[in-house]
């Protein structure tokens, strides 16, 4: 059985997020390139979402949940358990305030092109493992790279969030607003969470300059997730134990057209 790192070939991620020119090159150029390496089993889709919608990251702009077009359908939809309005931004009057040192010096300085890729899929579907061997790939290779990872931001940042659809709609929301700041910041920022609802995804994806959101979706069959189970949380789902819980009483959407896609025969070949 090969280890999950030694199997991690990176040569055309570090390409993707490489900065030897500065001409802010978009990054999906290279991502057929950038993850057919990562696993053997890798495919890739050079198709971008037709479900992204044209919202960058314009930096005066704020960033308001009207731009996420989203619709929550609690009682009170604008406001979460504290009785804070969360659907429209709060901050008025602000303006954005710029630095002489920005991304792209930073980018210079790092040798590297920030980014975010985004691991989504069920529970059990291996985006840990494969977001961590990613990361030490990357580390081997001399980049900076940071794991957001669903389970453990929850314990953190995002620990007010349960995983009522609204609830998850903002986990990814902070996630999203989080993974940005790290690519901008230079970093190569992978952040691996279920993320169940393609337009959670793909307003995550609009937040990014074109090329520099690489979403990863871990196509593994819900059975095969449920055998795994590493963490008995399937088990107490099916006893009733836990409610609302993703694949069995709780939706999962695929991506339609995401970069790259880990099918689970080709996973097998490797593990
Ligand atoms: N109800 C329910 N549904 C799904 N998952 C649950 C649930 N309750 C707890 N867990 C554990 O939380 C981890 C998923 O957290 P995420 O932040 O990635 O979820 S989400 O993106 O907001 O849907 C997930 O971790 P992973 O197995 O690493 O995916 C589970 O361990
Ligand atoms: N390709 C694979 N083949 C077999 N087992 C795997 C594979 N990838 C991960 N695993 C195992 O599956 C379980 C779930 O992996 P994990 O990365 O924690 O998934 P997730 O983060 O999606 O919940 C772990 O026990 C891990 O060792």
């Amino acid at each position: 059985m090969a280890s999950y790192s030694s199997s991690v070939r990176l040569n055309s991620i570090l390409s993707c997020c490489s900065n030897n020119n500065n001409n802010n090159n978009n990054n999906n150029n290279n991502v057929s390139s950038l993850l057919s390496i990562t696993f053997h089993r890798i495919f890739v889709s050079n198709v971008r979402s037709e479900v992204v919608k044209p919202i960058k990251a314009i930096e005066e702009s704020r960033t308001t949940y009207e731009n996420f077009g989203i619709e929550l359908e609690s009682e009170n939809p604008q406001n979460d358990c504290a009785g804070n309005n969360r659907l429209a931004g709060q901050s008025t009057n602000i303006l954005w305030h710029d630095c002489p040192v920005g991304k792209i010096e930073r980018q210079k300085l790092l040798k590297q092109k920030g980014c975010v890729i985004w691991i989504t899929g069920l529970s059990g579907s291996g985006k840990s493992t494969v977001a961590c061997a990613l990361g030490q790939s990357l580390y081997r290779k001399g980049k900076l790279s940071y794991i957001l990872d669903g389970d453990n931001v929850r314990h953190g940042l995002n620990n007010d969030l349960s995983f009522k659809a609204e609830d998850r709609v903002e986990n990814i929301r902070r996630i999203g607003e989080v993974a940005k700041l790290f690519a901008d910041a230079g970093i190569i920022c992978i952040a691996s969470l279920i993320s169940p609802y393609i337009r959670d995804r793909d307003a995550c994806r609009a937040l990014l300059p074109d090329g520099d959101f690489i979403e990863v979706f871990m196509d593994v069959p819900l059975e095969v997730c449920e055998a795994r189970d590493p963490k008995g949380l399937y088990k107490l789902a099916r006893a009733g134990k836990i409610k609302g819980f993703t694949g069995i009483d709780d939706p999962y959407e695929a991506p339609l057209n995401c970069e790259v896609c880990f099918y689970l025969e080709r996973c097998r070949e490797i593990f």
